[in-house]
């Protein structure tokens, strides 16, 4: 049985710093715009599966990625389905502010993130950054539920800004994943 929300524990880093990202690693670890939307350029049929969707205490290494006080953030953890294949696990982190309430980011279902936040022009976005999960990392446990193949994991995470609203967004490529071809 897989407790939410999965640690997200990892080695992140600049990805400046990893001289040796392939043009695939490259092109899906640092791509700037939605990936949603690159994924929806790939597939016939999208779909975002919610896996959980709640409340949830920050830990302080969140409440210092997010610049925020506030203990409490929606926990949002989906899959992206590509013709039904989970492509990318991802988990947001969206503190209750009444500004990211008024973009009903708090209560998006099965509506990709990125569909909304990508429409909003004073969107900002920190620098990428990349890890990899080795093959006992706790998110292996939902490759296994998937009945997917064990195998090293690329990982990615940001922080999105809507007005000094943060919120942090990580997404990790799960095998089969089109980085990975
Ligand atoms: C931030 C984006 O939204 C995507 C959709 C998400 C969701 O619906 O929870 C979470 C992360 C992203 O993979 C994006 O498209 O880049």
């Amino acid at each position: 049985m897989i407790t939410f929300p999965l640690s997200l524990t990892a080695n992140w880093q600049y990805a400046n710093r990893l001289a040796t990202l392939s043009a695939a690693e490259q092109d899906w670890l640092l791509e700037p715009g939605s990936l949603t939307a690159k994924l929806k350029s790939y597939a016939q049929h999208f779909a975002v599966k919610v896996l959980s969707e709640q409340p949830f205490d920050l830990s302080q290494s969140q409440q210092l990625l997010l610049k925020t006080t506030q203990s409490q953030a929606l926990n949002r953890e989906v899959l992206l389905l590509c013709d039904d294949q989970p492509m990318v696990y991802a988990q947001s982190w969206i503190p209750t502010s009444a500004r990211l309430k008024q973009q009903n980011l708090l209560t998006m279902g099965t509506k990709p993130l990125g569909d909304v936040i990508f429409q909003d022009p004073t969107l900002m976005r920190t620098a990428i950054e990349v890890a990899q999960l080795d093959t006992d990392h706790s998110v292996q446990q939902l490759v296994t539920a998937l009945t997917l193949s064990v195998q090293p994991l690329w990982a990615r995470r940001s922080v999105f800004s809507l007005e000094n609203n943060h919120f942090l967004v990580s997404e990790i490529f799960l095998p089969g994943a089109y980085i990975y071809l």
